[in-house]
């Protein structure tokens, strides 16, 4: 007993060395307390007992974070790879059913149309139509397609919508509605409310693709008309540099969702010709960053003669028919490669379309005896359509090879699009999770949510006290950091990812520096992409700075010249009381205001002199986020993404301390954090030491931690 007792106070008298030395990881600590720390940590009570401690939370959250993201790569690396191969037998399948189809609709019978005993349309099957000229003198019709007069609208889409899947992989798309007046050519483009038409179900198509897939569109929607072989609603066709085509004051409204597309369609849905662009930046693999889809009903096809029109109406009918025939010789020059294109204005307005797009021709014609001459009309001009693309007639050998070939693809493509579909879901799923994760912190999480992770975790680290879990260093040595900085990158991601992002369109600036021929015309449509849903990118955060860097490598080489760079800087409100560092730079901005919206971001232009992809830091001024824009860019290359580098930079901060402040307060916030560590793990030490030196066993330590 007397010897136990002096054994006990040497070792007291010992103990801030051992401490001391245990923190220099010496030998002192001995295999019993060791086994004893390990026992208990194995035998801590159910995770749920932790609910209440915000630490061990966090810590949880970041584990889970970094699970989630873990799985979230795999899977858009999965998505991806179904993607690249959707898109490639979406192709394959498209080249084998021909770049331009054409489709003859013939309308049923209506209010109470009679018949002489002569039928003179007759369809066949899916692709004839047999027309009874005379008595004794029929002749044939093949299409790609024909639609009976059974045919119902949805029908009529199956055929169109792998174009429209196509649309959103970049190819131009040009959906044109041809035929003689009352044919049913408004009937099958916009539908009524019962049967609703190929315009409004391609713009819904066109939402549920881009919000099923894994990528950010932005729409706009543009309408027109051409009226006597004149554009109306605008001035002048132009193209870029790339050979697009820019139609100068044509309003692009941003679109966000169907029911405002729609809305607007209905409000100008006398106009003819119906744009509907599409931009996607974050899609490398994508043909074109910007494309379209024209959808056009091209008038009635009537004979001027026939109708005894005079003047005006005359005058709209030769014109109707001047466009038509234009129509068929650019897209048989175009076809044969010819160095003339005889382009009109409506096929100027098509022209960048017609030349690299799936174009779908629907001819309608009436099933009356009295319109015979018009069907002969139109189905000429589809014939003659269908022998450009085709050049010759198929062989019904050779018809039926490549109908098996299609069905083949198109039952591979199904089974693609089903497994992504099951990605896609499950992405959506850890989404939704990581939004609850971060929601927690605010208290929103709910107890499941929380078992529901959990069960996910490996038993040790999910049964871990927070004092026993790796520290800053640790996990940055290891490699397995799921720490502040990680939760950073992963909260940047999903910002990039999920937050809508709003376009600045259509709207005309002064181009400072820019040489005449240049003048105003293309950077006047130049659209960027700016992330403003972020909180603090509020206005009444007014401090930030933004790396901005082009996502179009393609014109890297192109943007070698520093004239071709332009920075448009948006201001933000400046708070009461507090100045602008960079006022200079502040003043240079001309059209907007500190109560300016984000619509109004086009402002002064100033030459930037960092060529890197990379937004130069000197750039970005207090109070002023800046979008790098090309000028030789085409509309497909003007998307820029925008993103936010250093938050809540504070106002009197000069830019070139900026650097500087903020390493500095990573070290200081480092430096407690070790801290914090340090004292956790002496302390621990301390009690688990001392106590074992009293004597204290293993079930002391149970008792104590239950
Ligand atoms: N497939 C169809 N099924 C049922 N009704 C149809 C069909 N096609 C056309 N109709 C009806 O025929 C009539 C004329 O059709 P529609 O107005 O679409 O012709 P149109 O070619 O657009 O004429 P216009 O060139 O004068 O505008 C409408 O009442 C329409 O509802």
């Amino acid at each position: 007993m007397k010897m136990k007792m002096k054994d006990t106070r040497k070792s007291f008298k010992s103990l801030s060395k051992t401490i001391h030395s245990l923190l220099g990881f010496k030998n002192e600590i001995n295999s019993s307390w060791a086994n004893t720390v390990c026992d208990i940590i194995k035998s801590l009570p159910s995770t749920a007992d932790y609910e209440n401690e915000n630490d061990y939370d966090d810590d949880l959250d970041d584990f889970l974070v970094s699970q989630i993201h873990g799985e979230l790569v795999t899977l858009n690396e999965e998505v991806f790879r179904l993607n690249a191969k959707r898109r490639q037998v979406l192709n394959q399948y498209l080249q084998l059913k021909g770049n331009i189809r054409v489709f003859c609709r013939i309308r049923p019978t209506i209010n109470g149309e009679k018949f002489s005993h002569l039928k003179p349309v007759v369809p066949l099957d899916s692709s004839g139509i047999l027309l009874n000229l005379t008595e004794n003198k029929t002749k044939l019709y093949n299409f790609d397609k024909v639609f009976h007069p059974t045919s119902s609208q949805d029908e009529v889409f199956s055929e169109i919508e792998p174009v429209i899947k196509s649309a959103l992989d970049g190819y131009n798309v040009c959906i044109l509605a041809y035929g003689q007046t009352g044919t049913g050519k408004t009937f099958t483009m916009e539908g009524n409310e019962d049967f609703p038409g190929v315009v409004p179900r391609t713009i819904e198509a066109l939402f549920k693709q881009a919000s099923d897939s894994n990528h950010t569109y932005l729409f706009s929607f543009s309408m027109l008309e051409i009226y006597l072989g004149h554009l109306k609603d605008f001035l002048a066709i132009q193209t870029d540099p790339n050979g697009g085509i820019v139609i100068d004051n044509l309003v692009a409204i941003q679109v966000s969702n169907f029911n405002h597309a729609i809305s607007l369609y209905r409000l100008g849905s006398q106009l003819s010709m119906i744009r509907m662009s599409m931009t996607c930046c974050d899609d490398t693999e994508r043909r074109k960053i910007t494309n379209k889809i024209w959808m056009v009903d091209l008038g009635g096809s009537e004979r001027v003669l026939k109708t005894k029109a005079w003047g005006r109406r005359f005058e709209e009918g030769k014109a109707i028919n001047l466009s038509l025939s234009a129509l068929g010789d650019v897209i048989n020059a175009l076809q044969k490669k010819n160095s003339h294109i005889p382009y009109s204005k409506l096929t100027q307005v098509l022209k960048d379309s017609l030349e690299d797009s799936k174009t779908l021709m629907l001819i309608h014609v009436s099933p009356k005896e009295d319109d015979l001459c018009e069907t002969v009309c139109s189905l000429n001009f589809a014939l003659r359509l269908r022998s450009i693309h085709l050049g010759k007639t198929e062989s019904n050998e050779a018809r039926t090879v490549k109908e098996l070939a299609m069905a083949d693809l198109q039952h591979e493509m199904e089974e693609i699009e089903h497994n992504r579909d099951r990605f896609m879901k499950e992405i959506k799923k850890l989404n939704q999770k990581l939004d609850s994760l971060t929601k927690k912190s605010s208290g929103s999480i709910g107890k499941s949510e929380i078992d529901d992770v959990i069960t996910k975790m490996p038993l040790s680290t999910s049964k871990m006290p927070r004092f026993m879990k790796p520290t800053i260093c640790s996990t940055r040595k290891s490699g397995t950091g799921y720490q502040n900085s990680y939760k950073k990158e992963i909260r940047h991601e999903r910002r990039k990812k999920q937050l809508p992002i709003s376009r600045a369109e259509s709207v005309s600036f002064p181009i400072k520096g820019l040489t005449e021929s240049y003048s105003g015309s293309s950077i006047s449509r130049a659209s960027c992409l700016v992330d403003l849903n972020d909180t603090e990118f509020s206005h009444e955060t007014s401090q930030c700075s933004f790396r901005i860097r082009t996502n179009i490598n393609k014109q890297k080489n192109s943007l070698k010249n520093s004239n071709d760079k332009r920075v448009i800087s948006i201001p933000t409100p400046v708070k009461k009381g507090k100045s602008t560092k960079k006022g200079e730079t502040t003043k240079q901005m001309i059209g907007v205001d500190d109560s300016s919206t984000e619509g109004d971001i086009l402002c002064q232009i100033m030459p930037c002199d960092t060529i890197n992809d990379t937004f130069h830091q000197d750039d970005c001024v207090n109070g002023v986020e800046g979008v790098v824009i090309s000028k030789v860019s085409t509309q497909e290359t003007r998307c820029l993404e925008v993103y936010k580098l250093k938050e809540d930079l504070p106002t009197n901060v000069p830019i070139s301390d900026f650097d500087t402040s903020v390493e500095s307060s990573k070290v200081s916030f480092l430096r407690s954090e070790l801290k914090e560590y340090i004292l956790i793990l002496y302390y621990s030490v301390l009690v688990g030491l001392g106590f074992q030196s009293l004597g204290f066993e293993d079930d002391f330590f149970r008792s104590l931690i239950n």
